[in-house]
């Protein structure tokens, strides 16, 4: 599985430029397309759900042209679409499954409507029973009530009074709403159950505004599409920045300190998800808004848990769930039952990937509350994502407390590709002092010294792979048995504290450090698997206020972001006689020819093995140590470190 681990983050700050907003970017390509005359598209989300409602609409003969700038040129069609037929594939795009089906099925073609198998689990019932209701020829080609979908030719009979559902998901009403107007017959559409999420009610309504078509609404309950409705081009129209993405970059300045700015979306948006301002606000966030930007810092005495209402901002409410991790006492998140029904169960998602991370959570069926954990604890096989853009993006926050490992990075490209760069752009992490070279040439010495000089922590690399040498001697399994010597890394019960190391409660601080460890660490150290078990527990040293990490790829795998990275070296000659004084230190007799023999041959393991090979990387600098001493050495390091 691929995965993004994310190092622990000290603060942020900083201003984000947001991609356009999904919802408005697939109601304008949509609209685009139905309208009269030649569009002009500025400011579209590229993302896999524009993509694939991009694509369906060249599918069926609408003409686009992808300009320089990100601009797209949409020639409309005036409401038919030229090619009759065709199979309509439509990923795990909500919103375009919905708005294509009612204006597919009023458009008098075959087509079929088909999405990837999240999407046949996702229900479209209630807009096939408002659909129907128009005369549309509509059937299930495999659950009842769910995708894929068979639209056939039929006699429309506009006019009267259309009832949908508004109580599981809003975008039936969407989808209906932009169809109507296809029949140019006044046509009422009556809302039965309480409506959810009706700010995106709002976009639509404001988007079909654009286009020329103004729709009369009642309350939340009827809207009245009036006769003779046509789109017509607005010739050129720039598309909001996404609320919804908004919220992440918010709750990172609520939470790191700010101020964070996102420039696409301010206080006259038509997005409801800038509501979500409003709410960090309640748990504290200091807030302030402009026509187009919104920007958050943190309160002087931390956030505070709130219980709302998320019916106004069902997606950005996610992001309310993992801020929750970083305030004061439980957060309670009400009227969600829409989560459910969204790329994944997002309720039991949420609840499950929160408890990994030490909170305590209760679900319900339309409600969640989080109460957070003194400290995160960060789950080794990492945080999973369910095909879910926002489950990744909302629980990038917790890097505020930990490292952290995201399973399927890659799920955000759904609504935002670039979601995790833009993320390390506004954000500062721990900082890293990356210390490699070769056996004996003082490397773990000045990288404790270092660490002690600045009040960082330290992580001796070393020790991991001598701690899994002797772990796998103990339990019989053999140095060159991979999957034997990487399940048993995986699973290492150690415990770090000061000088003292403790493997299943047994002080081992010296059984790691005899030669014979020595060479099976070398020995296990080549094998891929055995160095992937033991990556993320090495990142998992980073912590606040910075590490110093000795090793043999401290800088080039481990933490490949070090701000400071030193290849500490000194001629094997000297190497040999240091160890050699060192054992003598110790009481353990040695001589110097078989020493030097053993580096010479460890040297040449740790240089030639195929993974993370000991080398000088490019960015980092050679301390050769062979006349210096230690003082110097570590004076060395600090002034690049300050640098
Ligand atoms: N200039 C120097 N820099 C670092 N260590 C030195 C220096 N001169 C002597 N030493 C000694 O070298 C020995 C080996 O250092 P160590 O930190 O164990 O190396 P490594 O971690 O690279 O194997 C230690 O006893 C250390 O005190
Ligand atoms: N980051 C690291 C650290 C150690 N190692 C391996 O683990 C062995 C023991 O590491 P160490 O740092 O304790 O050894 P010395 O340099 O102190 O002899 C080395 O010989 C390397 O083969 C590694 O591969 N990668």
């Amino acid at each position: 599985m691929e995965f993004l681990d994310l190092p622990p983050l000290l603060s942020a700050r900083g201003t984000v430029r947001l991609p356009g907003s999904k919802s408005i970017s697939n109601r304008v390509l949509l609209l685009s397309a139905l309208a009269d005359g030649e569009t002009e598209v500025r400011d579209l989300l590229a993302s896999d759900d524009t993509h694939v409602m991009l694509e369906a609409l060249k599918q069926l003969g609408v003409g686009i042209r992808h300009e320089a700038g990100g601009v797209v040129r949409v020639a409309g069609v005036g409401g038919l679409f030229p090619v009759k037929s065709g199979d309509i594939f439509l990923g795990n795009a909500g919103t375009a499954v919905r708005s294509l089906t009612a204006a597919l099925a009023l458009a008098g073609g075959q087509y079929k409507v088909s999405g990837v198998p999240r999407m046949h689990e996702r229900p479209i019932g209630d807009l096939v029973d408002g659909l129907r209701q128009l005369g549309a020829d509509i059937a299930y080609l495999g659950n009842e009530g769910f995708p894929p979908l068979q639209l056939k030719p039929a006699q429309i009979k506009p006019g009267g009074v259309v009832k949908v559902r508004g109580d599981v998901s809003s975008q039936f009403l969407t989808g209906l709403l932009m169809a109507l107007p296809l029949t140019g017959v006044e046509t009422t559409v009556e809302v039965v159950g309480e409506l959810i999420s009706k700010p995106y009610i709002e976009i639509t309504l404001a988007t079909m505004a654009r286009f020329g078509v103004n729709v009369v609404r009642d309350g939340w309950q009827r809207f009245v599409v009036p006769a003779g409705s046509r789109y017509r081009s607005p010739g050129t129209i720039y598309v909001e920045g996404d609320a919804s993405s908004a919220s992440y970059f918010l709750a990172l300045g609520a939470i790191g300190g700010g101020p964070v700015r996102v420039e696409g979306v301010g206080r006259d948006s038509i997005q409801g998800d800038v509501r979500f301002a409003d709410a960090l606000a309640r748990m504290g966030a200091v807030i302030e808004m402009g026509d187009n930007w919104i920007e958050a810092k943190a309160p002087a005495g931390g956030l505070t848990g709130i219980t709302l209402d998320c019916n106004h901002i069902p997606d950005a409410a996610m992001t309310l769930a993992t801020t929750a991790l970083f305030a004061a006492g439980p957060t309670m998140l009400t009227n969600i039952a829409s989560w459910r029904v969204k790329e994944t169960d997002r309720i039991a998602a949420m609840a499950k990937e929160l408890r990994k991370l030490g909170a305590e959570v209760e679900e319900g069926a339309d409600y969640i509350r989080v109460t957070p954990a003194k400290a995160l604890s960060s789950p080794p096989e990492g945080i999973d994502t369910y095909d879910d853009h926002r489950v990744a993006m909302c629980f990038s926050l917790a890097a505020f407390g930990t490292a952290l490992r995201i399973n399927d990075p890659k799920c955000v490209a759904k609504t935002f590709p670039d979601y995790f760069e833009r993320l390390a752009t506004v954000t500062e992490a721990v900082p890293v002092i990356a210390i490699d070279g070769p056996s004996a040439s003082g490397k773990g010495t000045v990288a404790a010294c270092v660490a002690a000089a600045l009040g960082w922590h330290y992580l001796d690399s070393g020790a991991l792979y001598r701690l899994t040498a002797l772990a796998a001697r103990r339990a019989g399994v053999a140095w060159d048995d991979e999957s034997g010597v990487a399940a048993v890394a995986a699973r290492l019960d150690v415990v770090f504290d000061g000088e003292s190391i403790r493997l299943a409660g047994e002080e081992v601080g010296e059984a790691i450090r005899t030669e014979e460890m020595s060479s099976g660490a070398s020995k296990v150290a080549a094998l891929p698997a055995v160095r992937a078990a033991l990556l993320f527990r090495q990142r998992l040293f980073r912590r606040a206020p910075g590490l110093v990490g000795d090793g043999r790829d401290m800088g080039s795998v481990v933490f490949p972001d070090a701000k400071t990275k030193v290849f500490l070296t000194a001629s094997v000659e000297i190497r040999a006689e240091r160890r050699y004084k060192q054992l003598i230190g110790k009481g353990i007799e040695a001589t110097i020819q078989p020493i030097l023999q053993d580096l010479r041959e460890r040297d040449e393991r740790d240089s030639q093995r195929s993974v993370a090979p000991l080398r000088q990387s490019d960015d980092a600098e050679l301390l050769d140590t062979s006349a210096l001493t230690i003082d110097e050495a570590v004076a060395k390091v600090l002034a690049w470190a300050a640098s």
